[in-house]
């Protein structure tokens, strides 16, 4: 346990309906994180999303392994618990991932590494409905994770279509993401602490659901959990590491982590990660003088290593690291190339 916890307690509401632009600013900037409502996002699409997910997780895990991302070598598919890893240590989830529909491309650029990343899918043939909620969900996330982008290149003084470029053919990734019950003996982590590598995380935990908690921080540059519990219908809000470099750190990518639920109960969370296309850089935005002065330049990866601005690297950089197995399976000479070493 990190030696400053604190009891859970709420972080500021944004309403994305009636969006106060100086709100969204300061919550960015000074926490990274808040609640989201007014977001557009059809309840009951989540609910079944959801109830789905809990469907296939129940299913035997011989038949999860059918789709395990193993045979995937754009990390698509079924991670079993215990088959991920964040900061090198193994995390206590299970989760499918999701990206866009895509053909695999045959002969990767070798200036543009991330092309491995591009795609099908994997999905469980005794669910055959989760293909088209888990699409149409994503969908409705992207919609409300644009009008969230355009919004802070509004409040930071650019037009609002400052980074629609870079979102013209996105590379969003939805994780769906179990976290079994568990004693400690093992871990006590669900995943661990992290700031997320894109854009912006959209994320829907269940009403019920405990252990997410955000690094506030100390004022002597310490961590702070703060245990942060859902609100019924509403989203959690974070920005990721490519809006913190295009800000020269005025807007904060936070750290965060999950802590495995009590044995005997479970954790089933949707998080969405709102990328731009793995090609893509997102542009700095020229602040106003007196936001510049507040810009505290931007931080390191959690490994101590360079954030990138394309998307790509940064993607391509925390796949490698989170799935050793694929990575080991497909993409060892990837290990190899400078630009993924910082
Ligand atoms: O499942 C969650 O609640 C959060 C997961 C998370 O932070 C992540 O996958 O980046
Ligand atoms: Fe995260």
């Amino acid at each position: 346990m990190a030696a400053h916890s604190r009891p859970a307690s709420s972080l500021p509401i944004v309403d994305l309906e009636d969006l106060d632009l100086d709100a969204l600013r300061t919550v960015t900037h000074e926490i990274g994180f808040f609640h989201l409502t007014g977001h557009g996002i059809d309840q009951r699409l989540t609910d079944e999303l959801i109830a789905t997910a809990r469907t296939f997780f129940a299913l035997p895990e011989a038949e999860k392994l059918t789709i395990e991302n193993t045979h995937s070598p754009q990390f698509r598919g079924y991670t079993r618990v215990g088959g991920e890893r964040t900061q090198g240590y193994v995390d206590w989830r299970e989760q499918l991932d999701i990206g866009p529909e895509r053909v695999a491309v045959d002969q990767v650029d070798p200036d543009r590494p991330w092309e491995v990343l591009h795609g099908p899918n994997l999905w469980p043939e005794r669910v055959p409905q989760l293909r088209g909620l888990a699409l149409e969900w994503m969908a409705q996330a992207q919609d409300a994770g644009l009008r969230l982008i355009r919004g802070w290149a509004s409040s930071l003084g650019a037009p609002a279509d400052f980074f629609d470029a870079a979102f013209a053919d996105p590379d969003p990734l939805l994780k769906i993401a179990r976290y079994p019950g568990h004693d400690g003996s093992v871990t006590g982590q669900g995943v661990g602490s992290h700031k997320d590598v894109g854009a912006l995380t959209l994320l829907y935990p269940e009403a019920t659901s405990t252990g997410f908690q955000v690094d506030i921080g100390t004022p002597d540059g310490g961590p702070a959990w703060l245990g942060v519990d859902p609100i019924p219908g509403h989203f959690l809000v974070n920005i990721g590491e490519l809006l913190e470099v295009a800000t020269g750190g005025y807007l904060r990518a936070t750290v965060h982590r999950v802590l495995p639920p009590a044995a005997g109960t479970d954790r089933v969370s949707l998080p969405f990660f709102l990328n731009p296309g793995y090609d893509a850089e997102l542009p700095t935005v020229p602040l106003p003088p007196e936001l510049a002065a507040a810009a505290v330049g931007v931080g390191s990866d959690q490994h101590g290593g360079t954030l990138h601005a394309r998307y790509g690297l940064n993607a391509l950089k925390s796949r490698l690291r989170a799935h050793p197995n694929v990575t080991e399976r497909y993409h060892r000479d990837l290990l190899d190339l400078p630009v993924l070493k910082g």
